[in-house]
């Protein structure tokens, strides 16, 4: 398993060895003992499966607010994602910046964000089954959002020729200067 640190403090990129053979392949896909080797000590308590249909579909910006602020590993089973953390942490050096990684079944990354950053992905790909791991149940009422096209957060989304697909939910999320909830 190899650990990476992407551009912002705390949001690592996880990729895990994949054994190939004549049947397909074998993979340890989360090993909490490499992990803590690497310095990272977190409990997952849920897991998660999401299933978006047409390519396009953008999920997010989405965070919950503490007690139940989640830390998450990302992955990507079928198909493939624009998947992107944006820091909301209000005393960092890299607030409202955010980190774009593309996540596929191919390349096996996972993404790993800490709680304090908003996320959300779009797929670019048909039928694009994405798993995750959080470290904090979910709670519909501490869950948040980020307008995800708000122009100070700059985030490039690709968008194909019939455009994006959201949840009624996600098209009306504040932007970044007006978020009233945000991490110290
Ligand atoms: C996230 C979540 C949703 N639900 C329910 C609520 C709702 O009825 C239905 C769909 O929920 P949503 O529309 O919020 O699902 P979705 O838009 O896929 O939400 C997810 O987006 C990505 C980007 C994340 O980062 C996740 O943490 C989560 O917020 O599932 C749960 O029961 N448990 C959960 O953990």
């Amino acid at each position: 398993m190899q650990f990476e640190d992407a551009e912002i403090s705390g949001v690592k990129i996880v990729t895990p060895k994949k054994h190939g053979d004549a049947r397909g392949f074998f993979s340890e896909v989360y090993k909490q003992s490499e992990w803590r080797a690497a310095g990272l000590d977190y409990t997952f308590v849920q897991d998660n499966h999401s299933l978006s249909g047409p390519v396009g579909t953008l999920r997010g910006l989405h965070f919950q607010t503490p007690p139940f602020a989640q830390d998450k590993l990302v992955r990507v089973v079928r198909g493939r994602i624009l998947d992107v953390a944006v820091d909301i942490r209000r005393s960092s050096p890299t607030f409202g910046k955010h980190v774009a990684v593309e996540l596929s079944a191919q390349n096996w990354r996972q993404l790993f964000i800490p709680a304090g950053f908003a996320h959300g992905f779009v797929t670019l790909e048909p039928d694009t089954e994405v798993l995750y791991k959080v470290t904090a149940f979910y709670s519909g009422a501490h869950d948040r959002g980020l307008a995800f096209d708000d122009p100070e957060l700059g985030i490039t989304w690709p968008t194909p020729p019939g455009g994006l697909l959201l949840s009624e939910k996600d098209k009306h999320w504040p932007r970044l200067r007006d978020l009233a909830e945000a991490f110290a």
